[in-house]
């Protein structure tokens, strides 16, 4: 699915927390956002999932205006997300929790069943083998029937990509995944990402960590004060001055 981005401003009382923010990202492609702290990486994702209105600009998805509709219609559309903080039920199993995100893509939903209409069983059977590979995908297959109460942060973040990922979306938003991941959950992580374009889902991931984005995104665009500083190849922002001097270069020292 393909994501345009058109000179978005968000403004909070005094602070534009985005301002004049175009780009695009094209189907099939990994994108990155990266920026400093308060770059207004979290604002914009917000934006383009509904959880947030630009003051001006507008959000587009194979050319229909997605801004300013309310979250869930976005993920209507094919939009998921995950977040900073992840929100997942710890009252739940692994394999609960991701049949959640699997409930939303299935003909008439959760609510459509408890209404009665379609095949209950057969759709839970749906969700459940949904939600089963989407957990093997993920490498979180042997715990499917453990509390998500007590999973490591790193098998959290793998597990709210697998419940976004149950329910089909075509464009999957990820806000610092790799943040309190270990070195080999990094990995798993990546490798998880990578197969995504083929199973067509476009991705664009907030990031901290440089050197994660820059092998696995195509392009990067970096933010900085709620402005687009650049965007471009990894190796373009690389080696693009204004980056080295407003991002990269700060975070040296
Ligand atoms: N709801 C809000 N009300 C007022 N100010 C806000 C709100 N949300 C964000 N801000 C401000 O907007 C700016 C951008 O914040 P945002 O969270 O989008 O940055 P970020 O790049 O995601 O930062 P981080 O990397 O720390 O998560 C910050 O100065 C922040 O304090």
């Amino acid at each position: 699915m393909k994501l345009a981005i058109e000179d978005i401003g968000v403004r909070f009382g005094g602070l534009w927390a985005n301002r004049n923010v175009s780009f695009g990202v094209q189907e099939g492609s990994i994108s990155a956002l990266i920026g400093p702290n308060g770059a207004g990486k979290t604002t914009l994702f917000n934006v383009v999932s509904g959880f947030q209105a630009p003051t001006q600009g507008k959000v587009s998805l194979d050319g229909e205006v997605i801004s300013g509709l309310r979250p869930e219609k976005v993920a209507l559309r094919g939009i998921g997300r995950t977040f900073q903080l992840p929100e997942i039920c710890h009252d739940l199993t692994l394999l609960e929790n991701v049949m959640v995100g699997a409930y939303r893509h299935i003909r008439g939903g959760i609510f459509g069943q408890m209404l009665g209409l379609g095949p209950a069983a057969k759709t839970e059977r749906e969700a459940r083998e949904s939600a089963e590979s989407e957990l093997e995908r993920a490498g979180l297959a042997k715990q499917r029937n453990q509390s998500a109460r007590a999973l490591p942060l790193g098998q959290v973040r793998l597990l709210e990509i697998a419940r976004a990922l149950a329910s089909q979306p075509s464009l999957l938003l990820l806000d610092e995944s790799a943040s309190g991941l270990n070195a080999r959950e990094v990995e798993n992580l990546a490798h998880l990402i990578r197969q995504l374009p083929a199973r067509g889902v476009t991705v664009l991931l907030i990031e901290h960590n440089v050197r994660f984005v820059m092998q696995l995104a195509e392009q990067i665009a970096v933010l900085d004060h709620g402005q687009l500083l650049s965007v471009g190849t990894p190796a373009e922002i690389r080696n693009d001055e204004s980056v080295i001097t407003a991002y990269l270069g700060r975070r040296h020292h």
